[in-house]
């Protein structure tokens, strides 16, 4: 039987190429995105090429809706063997700027978010009683805290803390629990980070923020999609079966750890 995978906010960017390649490796993909329309598209995509896959609109932030998304997982394909916490979402503001509403939602779903979906997952591996394999989106980030990006990073630490201690408590029930840390890659995500960011600067164009980050990177390009799904296709896979625990970068040289 092929194995199932669920991949969070895949109706775009990272999280659409990451399904995509899962699809590829033959997983039975479950997508997944607050955007109804962008997670409708790339399922009709991936029919398109073949792929087995169907679309469950959820909002990652609230717990019902992971479990919700892991029950229709299994309605569909039986069963839940790779649960990828990748939505995630960007803030940008000095630190003196930083306000109670931005904390809310970048912490509403770049934490709660792979909280919730680490137990609705954890929660059906373990009524199942195979081993699964959890995947949370990280970041560079999550190893250095950037400018403009505190909140961000605030919630990327986050995220690499959740990542130890579930990959340690679960482990006794066959779980695996990683993270991959993207650098930059030029999603929507990263079209917003340089919108908000250059605003603060009388001197910059827009673009100019992500042209000085991706100039940073020592293999001398930004990301691509595939980049992170590399990663991930090889924690989902049973090459990985050893590793826990371990929160991966993928960022062409930017952070060195
Ligand atoms: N783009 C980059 O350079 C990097 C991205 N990352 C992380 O990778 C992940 C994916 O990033 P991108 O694809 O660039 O972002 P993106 O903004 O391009 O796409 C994110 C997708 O998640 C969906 N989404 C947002 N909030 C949601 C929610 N509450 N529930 C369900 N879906 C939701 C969006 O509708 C969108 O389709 C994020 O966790 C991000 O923090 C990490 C490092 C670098
Ligand atoms: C969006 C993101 O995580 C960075 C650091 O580029």
């Amino acid at each position: 039987m092929a194995k199932v995978a669920v991949v969070t906010g895949s109706g775009n960017g990272l999280g659409k190429g990451i399904a995509h390649r899962l699809g590829k490796d033959g997983f039975n993909v479950v997508l997944n995105d607050i955007n109804q329309e962008a997670v409708n598209a790339t399922l009709e995509e991936f029919k398109n090429e073949g792929l087995k896959a169907i679309a469950v609109k959820g909002d990652v932030s609230k717990r019902e809706d992971q479990f919700n998304l892991v029950k229709q997982a299994v309605k569909e394909f039986g069963q839940l063997d790779v649960f990828v916490n990748n939505a995630g979402i960007d803030v940008v503001s000095p630190f003196m700027e930083i306000d109670a509403d931005q904390l809310n939602k970048a912490f509403s779903v770049n934490v709660h978010g792979v909280v919730f979906g680490t137990q609705a997952a954890a929660n059906q591996f373990i009524e199942q009683g195979t081993k699964g394999k959890v995947i949370n989106a990280c970041s560079i980030a999550g190893h250095e805290s950037f400018e403009m990006l505190g909140t961000y990073s605030a919630t990327k630490h986050a995220v690499k803390s959740f990542t130890h201690v579930a990959a340690k408590e679960l482990a006794s029930n066959n779980i695996r629990v990683n993270a991959y840390c993207p650098g930059v890659a030029g999603t929507a995500m990263w079209d917003r980070i340089d919108e908000e960011m250059v605003k603060y600067y009388d001197d910059l164009q827009p673009g100019d923020k992500y042209k000085e980050f991706v100039d940073g990177i020592s293999l001398g390009r930004s990301q691509e999609p595939e980049d992170v799904a590399n990663l991930v296709s090889f924690l989902a896979s049973d090459d990985a079966d050893y590793i826990t625990g371990q929160t991966i970068v993928t960022d062409g040289g930017i952070v060195f750890r």
